[in-house]
């Protein structure tokens, strides 16, 4: 999914365009997800923009080519400037899975695939998996397709929600997995879930009481959120253990991975919890 390495075909179109200098600085990495291509640009090269983008969509043969821009707010939405092409819904294949999305719109991050890769062999067949922050089933599309457990997938966004309903019947997963189009901490379930997928950050913390209330005794969280580099490794486990202990419950650390890093001195990771009533 992420290139390095600019190739010699497109050197060779636009050193005949732009100014030598200019050619130097041309990306040499890119992301293409789908057949669209996130492509970051440097200011320098802005006059040429849209010509550069039209370069590499040929040589890359891609339909759309977007500006790499920053993800934000409640719903983790992408901000790209559309340099060429006008499509930006595309199908992503990854590990076998076929991804449909709109990537101008919603995230899909190169940098989680060893987890979204690992989704596809933690869970058994005879496992309710409830996903709270399900995207377009980013974790539990794998889960459904490779682990062969039922899944509820909840995801709050109405257009995000749209994907996630394709991609279950991309995948021909309908018989296990269903989607809910609410904000999680609305939806009924109680003392169900053998897993839990919280594949959120920032605020993942809020949602803990809500994973509790969906959680068997005994079930496994994966508990992901963003965390200061100087407060591992105690945390977010210490935050994680003192809330479920609020709530009356025991929490084991069976595992814990950095996922990457989400700002400067800021690490997105994931802890695997296995929570009891106590
Ligand atoms: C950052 S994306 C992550 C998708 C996937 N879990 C992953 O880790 O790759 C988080 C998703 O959670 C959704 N979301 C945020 N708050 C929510 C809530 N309270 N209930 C349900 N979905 C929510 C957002 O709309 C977004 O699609």
């Amino acid at each position: 999914m992420r290139t390095q390495g600019i190739k010699p075909r497109i050197r060779e179109i636009l050193s005949k365009e732009l100014p030598e200098e200019l050619v130097k600085l041309l990306p040499k990495r890119w992301v293409r997800i789908g057949d669209v291509l996130l492509l970051p640009l440097r200011p320098e090269l802005e006059p040429y923009k849209h010509r550069i983008a039209e370069v590499y969509a040929e040589v890359l043969g891609v339909k759309t080519v977007l500006r790499k821009g920053h993800i934000h707010g409640e719903t983790r939405k992408p901000d790209y400037e559309l340099l060429y092409g006008s499509d930006t819904v595309t199908v992503h294949v990854e590990n076998g899975i076929k991804y449909k999305l709109d990537v101008a719109k919603i995230m899909f991050s190169p940098a989680n695939v060893k987890e979204r890769v690992r989704m596809a062999k933690v869970a058994k067949p005879d496992e309710l998996v409830v996903d709270m922050f399900a995207g377009i089933g980013h974790l539990s599309l794998p889960i459904a397709v490779y682990g062969k457990a039922k899944v509820i997938a909840i995801e709050k966004d109405p257009y995000t929600f749209k994907f996630l309903v394709e991609n279950i019947h991309l995948n021909k997963v309908e018989d296990r997995m269903s989607a809910y189009n609410m904000d999680n901490r609305d939806f009924p379930g109680e003392n169900i879930a053998d897993r839990i997928l919280m594949g959120y950050v920032v605020r993942t913390h809020e949602f803990i009481p809500k994973a509790l209330s969906i959680a068997k005794d005994g079930a496994i969280i994966h508990y992901h959120n963003t965390v200061p580099e100087k407060l591992m490794p105690r945390e977010p486990f210490e935050t994680f253990k003192r809330i479920t202990k609020e709530y009356g419950y025991d929490v084991e650390k069976l595992n814990e991975l950095k996922i990457k890093r989400y700002a400067p001195g800021v690490w997105h990771v994931v802890l695997d919890l296995r929570v009891f009533k106590s």
